[in-house]
């Protein structure tokens, strides 16, 4: 199994820093824990160990050095004695919260990189069985003792211990796994443009949410479902990890400031805390959907990627070219504007083909791809007809503009030196054959402009080859 890359940029800050930042954010994670719980009772919202092993994750470097985890165990035992707690219950529980936090990170940091980010159709199953264990290890450790702590009966102490880990970990780690490289404010939505249709899912969860509190009872846990969905679809992974979390917090809260009814009280103990594994479970279905979708997304653009290019130039492959040249013809001819054809040959290929191999063949037709598409405009569109056969369309170009092009391309090619085995050198030519129209009509189809520039193309070959010649009466030689 592949170990876990998840390093931020490659000159990373010392050490130190990094465990001084885990130490700062455990500590405040610790008293947002011990603030919010009820008095004399366990924690019943503990991001800490969730956020540990979500930074470990990201920054696998911190987890290697042993100093990292006596660190850590410190940070959690100072908050706890800080706030006036006992030293058994300090040391105790928070060595249960650093072996939650241990296992965990035994199990994910050796899934692939590509399974952590949610890559792979399993990536979600593997992320819960680490939340999962390591939820079970800290309850393992720490039930026993925090019985004895808060005077619970054991099984109680181990589903509360239990509940209160997995919810934690189970909705912050996506986030963290989900996360962008870099800095927040530098990740890019995939969502582009502002329209009413990108925001209907966020008004459909919310509707769903008011919905949910106005109705109530046992079903309204999964009122919140379809719009879930609905956004896993529409916003992918990384919001989809973020939006689980604001909304199940949101419900745990609302449940814990209604306490009278239903809290994290010792009284309504079990109820509340099924209630809030239940809501940890369900924000697995929309991150199943969020990963399948984007696998989905991105298996079709690699396809239709493949479909449209030449796979060994990468250029435009030749049915992809016909298509979109035919849809930016008829733009072209609404608009009343010009266009020009350049119908490009690779002179004496098979001559390269037979003197130095195939293989370098492939080189120079990727290497003349790599040319063309630096000589031109990203509105030009260019496609790969077949062997050594080019064709360039060139929106909005006149004909003198088009000849210069042709002529540029004949100029860097013969310029361009294409190193061979041996310290040996060589130099190719091209043949060029151009048509323009400044007045595009019905009959100017694409295969009606490719076979004029293609005449012309016939006429450069059999007058010497590296030229440029343009369609015409004459077929006249195209010196500028
Ligand atoms: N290396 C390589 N060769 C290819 C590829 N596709 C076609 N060819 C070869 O390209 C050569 C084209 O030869 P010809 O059509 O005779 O053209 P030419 O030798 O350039 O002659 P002129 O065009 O008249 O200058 C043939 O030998 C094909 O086998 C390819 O993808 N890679």
């Amino acid at each position: 199994m592949q170990t876990t890359n998840f390093s931020i940029s490659s000159n990373e800050p010392p050490l130190w820093h990094g465990q001084l930042a885990l130490a700062a954010c455990i500590f405040a994670a610790c008293l947002a824990g011990i603030f919010s719980r009820p008095v004399g009772f366990l924690a019943s919202f503990w991001p800490a160990n969730a956020i540990m092993l979500g930074l470990l994750l990201r920054h696998p470097a911190w987890a290697r050095s042993a100093s990292t985890w006596a660190l850590a165990l410190l940070t959690y035992i100072s908050a706890d004695l800080l706030t006036g707690a006992s030293v058994f219950v300090a040391v105790i529980l928070n060595i249960a919260n650093v072996a939650g936090v241990w296992v965990g990170w035994l199990f994910l940091h050796r899934q692939s990189s590509e399974v952590l980010h949610f890559q792979r159709q399993r990536s979600v199953l593997v992320v819960f069985t680490g939340c999962l264990l390591a939820s079970l290890s800290c309850m393992a450790v720490g039930a026993w003792p925090g019985s004895i702590a808060f005077n619970l009966p054991l099984w109680r102490s181990f589903f509360l211990w239990f509940s209160s880990e997995f919810y934690n970990y189970i909705l912050l780690i996506p986030v963290f796994l989900a996360s962008p490289k870099g800095w927040l404010w530098q990740w890019k939505c995939s969502i582009t443009q502002r329209s009413l249709a990108n925001v209907l899912p966020l008004l459909a969860l919310l509707v769903s949410e008011a919905m949910s509190l106005l109705i109530g009872g046992p079903g309204a846990i999964a009122f919140i479902m379809p719009a879930m969905v609905w956004c896993a679809i529409a916003y992918g992974v990384f919001p989809t990890t973020v939006l689980s979390l604001l909304v199940c917090s949101w419900k745990a809260a609302s449940l814990f400031l209604a306490s009278d009814a239903f809290g994290f009280a010792p009284s309504n103990l079990m109820e509340s805390t099924s209630y809030r594994t239940g809501l940890a479970l369900l924000s697995l279905a929309p991150l199943a959907v969020a990963c399948a979708y984007s696998l989905r997304t991105q298996a079709l653009r690699k396809l239709n990627h493949a479909v449209n290019h030449d796979f060994l130039t990468g250029v435009l492959a030749r049915r992809a070219l016909m298509e979109r040249g035919q849809k930016l013809l008829t733009r072209l001819e609404e608009e009343g504007q010009q266009v020009a054809m350049l119908m490009v040959d690779i002179d004496h290929f098979k001559a390269v083909n037979d003197r130095y191999s195939h293989s370098q063949g492939d080189v120079v037709l990727q290497e003349f791809a790599v040319l063309a598409r630096d000589a031109l405009r990203p509105e030009d569109l260019i496609g790969r007809m077949g062997g050594e056969e080019f064709a360039i369309m060139l929106p909005r170009t006149t004909h003198d503009q088009a000849l210069l092009v042709g002529q540029r391309l004949c100029e860097r090619l013969r310029e361009h030196v294409f190193p061979l085995p041996n310290q040996d050198q060589m130099r190719i030519t091209l043949s060029v054959g151009m048509h323009s129209v400044s007045c595009i009509g019905p009959q100017d189809s694409m295969e009606h402009l490719l076979s004029k520039a293609d005449e012309a193309l016939y006429v450069a070959k059999n007058s010497g080859r590296d030229q440029v010649r343009q369609y015409g009466p004459a077929l006249a030689p195209s010196a500028i």
